[in-house]
């Protein structure tokens, strides 16, 4: 049996997470939950899986919660510190870390320092800080969610580290990809919402319309698997179907494919090195029929570019993309800004900022705070 921390269990990876859990409850035990604000929702989860801790970062609405449950088992954290209190004090192996922006990287390096296994959805964390977060973790300490990585870490264990010639990143394109440059411009946040595949957050619904989801993931994948710039391609594939691949030393590529359900990454980072079965949808190729690929539109969608700028020149330029766009999506979303001047807007904050090649920690932070100032500039 292995106790489990999900943080983030409100929302849509947390909501799968437990689903898994929930199908195997014979060897997991859910030990910490933890949501920004859902109290109500959190409530409820905490009252079927029975944590001993749970956490909810509004202080406020945490004065509820604990009246709700006064008389349960279950202790209730709440402020600016309680997702590394609740990695901490759950007494979890295992974190699930599925909160959305870079609130999650405080967690993240308190699950690895702590020795437990970090299962990262999460993804803006390694995007702001990969430098310092990965070289804590040991070998397969974080296991990647994100379906991509998934796939690419799924393909790998039929290679080694230096068998590696490139890794493929499939991109749906999101709902423009094929809308003619000069509209996009005008495009609603209703329509960037409307994701062709998955059903997501919001946060990352928009980054997938944008290619900024892209450009996060191949950051991502430098840091999780140890790669160059010219190791990393996108290939827009519209059906969602190949997660990634990975193309070996001698010439093989080797896939990782089924129905875009989340369930299925979310259950190999929590039954790793072995696998357990999972009542998915089964991938029916004749009634999908087509499975096409496109290059990428790097000057449609510049985000991608700013991507593989932070791969090549690493420093600070992560933490202040990452930054950057968590307002500007904020902004667009509150049509505030339009959806094209979320990438523009990144760039000229990128452009703008203090580069450190090697930033400590703290430089790092100080980059992520200058960027949510510094693009306020843009939107007033
Ligand atoms: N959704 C998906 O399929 C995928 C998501 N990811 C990544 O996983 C992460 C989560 O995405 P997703 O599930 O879509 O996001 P959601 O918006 O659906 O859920 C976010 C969760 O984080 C909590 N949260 C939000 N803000 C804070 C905060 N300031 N402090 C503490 N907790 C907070 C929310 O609580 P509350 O409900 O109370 O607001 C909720 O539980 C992101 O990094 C995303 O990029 C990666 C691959 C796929
Ligand atoms: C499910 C998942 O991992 C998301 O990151 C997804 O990949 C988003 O789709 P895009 O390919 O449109 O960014
Ligand atoms: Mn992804």
């Amino acid at each position: 049996m292995k106790n489990v921390a999900i943080l983030g269990s409100t929302g849509s990876i947390g909501k799968n997470a437990l689903h898994v859990v929930r199908n195997l409850k014979d060897s997991f035990r859910v030990t910490g939950l933890s949501s920004h604000s859902q109290w109500e929702f959190l409530a409820r989860q905490a009252e079927e899986f029975n944590p001993s801790h749970i956490a909810l970062s509004d202080l406020q609405l945490a004065g509820k919660l604990k009246q709700h449950l006064s008389g349960k088992q279950i202790e209730v954290i709440s402020g600016n510190n309680c997702l590394k209190e609740i990695v901490l004090k759950s007494e979890a192996d295992i974190v699930v870390s599925a909160v959305v922006g870079a609130i999650g990287l405080s967690a993240a390096i308190a699950t690895v320092q702590a020795g437990k296994i970090l299962a990262l959805a999460n993804k803006e964390a390694l995007v702001m800080a990969g430098n310092i977060v990965i070289p804590l973790a040991k070998k397969n300490q974080i296991l990647p969610v994100d379906s991509e990585h998934s796939a690419i870490f799924q393909a790998l264990q039929s290679g080694r580290q230096n068998e590696i010639r490139r890794i493929i990143i499939t991109a749906s394109g999101g709902p423009f990809y094929d809308f003619p440059a000069d509209t996009l411009a005008d495009v609603t946040p209703a329509q960037a919402l409307k994701h062709p595949t998955w059903r997501m957050g919001q946060k990352i619904t928009i980054d997938s319309a944008t290619l900024m989801n892209k450009a996060l993931e191949i950051i991502e994948a430098k840091w999780l698997f140890n790669l160059e710039a010219d190791q990393i391609d996108v290939v827009v594939h519209p059906q969602s179907i190949i997660h990634s691949m990975v193309e070996f030393c001698d010439g093989s590529v080797i896939a990782q494919m089924g129905m875009p359900d989340m369930k299925v990454p979310i259950q190999y980072a929590l039954t790793f090195p072995e696998r357990a079965c999972l009542n998915a949808e089964p991938l029916d190729l004749p009634r999908i029929e087509n499975l096409t690929f496109k290059k990428p539109d790097r000057e449609k969608f510049p985000a991608l570019k700013l991507g593989y700028l932070a791969v090549r020149e690493g420093g600070t330029i992560g933490a202040t993309l990452n930054a950057a766009n968590e307002v500007a999506v904020q902004a667009f979303l509150e049509k505030k800004i339009r959806f094209t001047e979320i990438a523009s807007f990144v760039e000229k904050v990128i452009n703008h900022h203090h580069f450190i090649k090697d930033p400590c920690l703290e430089e790092i932070l100080a980059a992520d705070a200058w960027a949510r100032q510094e693009i306020k500039k843009c939107l007033t």
